[in-house]
């Protein structure tokens, strides 16, 4: 196994390195160096998703990427242009790296360096202070609980921060225990390098708010950062994007924006296959089913997997593409009724439609959408009730059918919300209108129904445009 053998082969490099640096030169050596820059500071503020850039030139799953790069020079080229942090190979056998790109890249930038390397002895968490690291990565999948605990003391001692990287739920549960504050969610698997990029959307909700997630692997796209900040990740840690650029400050500035700027797009009310299919094809970012009895696109829970599979869109993704989000929609329910629900149809977040108050919001177990159902300025305050209990909050226009109406919201209200959090804004979009309500709202997200349907069903060719308009502000 690959792992296997990278450890073996470290641990050999390392036993040549410790007979020639005894650990108290290493020491003394490390004692030398001025005070760390801090990583976890790098990440704020927390609401914006951070570039991690990394300096590599090749990796066992990739072979060569960029053998001839300047490692200082691409260094420097990061931080021109916005990384947080900078991330250097060490390992030289597989990644062809090296402590020396390391310590000229600390002198040339202002920003954390980390030094990225199957560390699994103390001695070369001193070794890393000693090069000039700011911060080391631990990787969960080599390291047992004692390891772990001891290596992150060792490197707090030295005043680094640890990025500790995971690849599944278990690994996540044994970071947050050992203390880590920035945790790394990989989607590449070590052993067979398959790619998951699903795995930072199961795993993001088994780690406190207090730490930070970093996500890591498969970073190219604004379809693929856009993805990352609905799971509200502080950054993305990326290499090969960057590194085989024939442009990096164009890939580093699509990469960001994509995160940043991009709106996300919810298709709501979908009942049939077809519709799935095409708002798959269109680039929707989430795709949403209505549980309320009364709505003309009510769908019982337990279709939902029918409609999916039977999607070929849905199961056969466009290259490049990942799978939309799922939202249920409900309408005053049972906490117990959502909850089942959600599980049985495999969503992802939860859209409460009604008059939930911020205490039931708690009782669910998926990340809640919250809609409220704002009048006037007065009713803005309700939006601080529900901070830190949902995911988004989404404004639709007051009406007695609670959603789903086509009615145009009051701009200039979801203006002054959108100025306070981030939301998504709802009721009566369309393709015609829809640019000219990004502009005015600014809002994180927006959602359509009606504005997508002909005569009550939803219409290709119509979702096919709007998200088309949504994208073609961004570019
Ligand atoms: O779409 C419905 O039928 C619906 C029923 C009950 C609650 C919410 C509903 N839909 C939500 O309404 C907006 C879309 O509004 P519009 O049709 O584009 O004006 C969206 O948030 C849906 O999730």
């Amino acid at each position: 196994m690959f792992l296997d053998k990278i450890v073996a082969q470290t641990l050999k490099t390392l036993e040549q390195r410790k007979q020639e640096y005894p650990l108290g030169t290493i020491k003394r050596l490390a004692s030398e160096q001025t005070p760390p820059r801090d990583l976890l500071r790098a990440f704020e503020p927390r609401t914006q998703v951070h570039l991690i850039a990394e300096v590599k030139r090749a990796s066992p799953s990739k072979g060569m990427l960029a053998p001839h790069i300047d490692p200082v020079a691409l260094a420097r080229t990061y931080e021109a242009n916005g990384a947080a942090a900078i991330s250097v190979l060490t390992e030289p056998d597989f990644f062809l790296g090296s402590p020396a790109y390391l310590t000229a890249i600390k002198q040339a930038v202002n920003i954390p360096v980390l030094r990225k390397d199957f560390i699994v002895d103390e001695y070369q968490v001193h070794e890393a202070r000693a090069w000039g690291a700011d911060a080391i990565l631990l990787i969960c999948a080599i390291l047992d609980d004692n390891q772990l605990y001891h290596l992150l003391q060792t490197a707090h001692e030295l005043g680094m921060r640890c990025l500790v990287e995971t690849h599944s739920r278990e690994e996540a549960q044994r970071a947050v225990a050992a203390g880590a504050m920035i945790i790394g969610v990989n989607s590449r698997d070590l052993v067979t390098f398959e790619m998951n990029p699903y795995l930072i959307r199961d795993i993001r909700r088994l780690i406190p708010s207090n730490r930070v997630v970093i996500a890591e692997s498969g970073i190219h796209t604004t379809a693929d950062t856009r993805r990352l900040a609905r799971y509200d990740v502080q950054a993305m840690l990326v290499g090969e994007s960057l590194v085989v650029s024939d442009d990096v400050p164009a890939q580093m500035h699509m990469l960001l924006s994509g995160a940043r700027q991009s709106t996300q797009v919810k298709i709501c009310g979908l009942s049939r296959p077809a519709d799935i299919d095409a708002a798959v094809e269109a680039g929707a970012d989430m795709l949403g089913f209505i549980f309320h009895e009364p709505s003309h696109r009510y769908v019982k829970p337990e279709q939902v997997q029918g409609l999916l599979a039977a999607s070929e869109l849905y199961q056969h993704l466009p290259k490049g593409q990942t799978r939309p989000d799922l939202v249920g929609v409900f309408v005053n329910k049972d906490a117990a009724f959502i909850n089942e629900t959600a599980e049985q149809a495999g969503l992802h977040f939860v859209q409460l439609h009604g008059t939930e108050t911020p205490e039931f919001c708690q009782q669910i177990q998926k990340p809640v959408l919250k809609a409220l159902h704002l009048r006037e300025s007065a009713d803005l305050v309700r939006l601080r009730d529900y901070q830190d209990v949902a995911w988004r909050l989404l404004l639709d226009t007051p009406t007695p059918e609670w959603g789903g109406t086509g009615v145009t919201h009051d701009w200039e209200l979801a203006r002054t919300a959108a100025q306070m959090e981030r939301i998504i804004l709802a009721g009566g979009l369309t393709v015609d209108n829809v640019a000219q309500a990004i502009n005015s709202v600014q809002p994180w997200g927006v959602d359509v129904s009606s504005g997508v349907e002909t005569q009550k069903q939803k219409d290709p060719a119509k979702i096919r445009a709007f998200i088309e308009q949504v994208r073609a502000r961004e570019n």
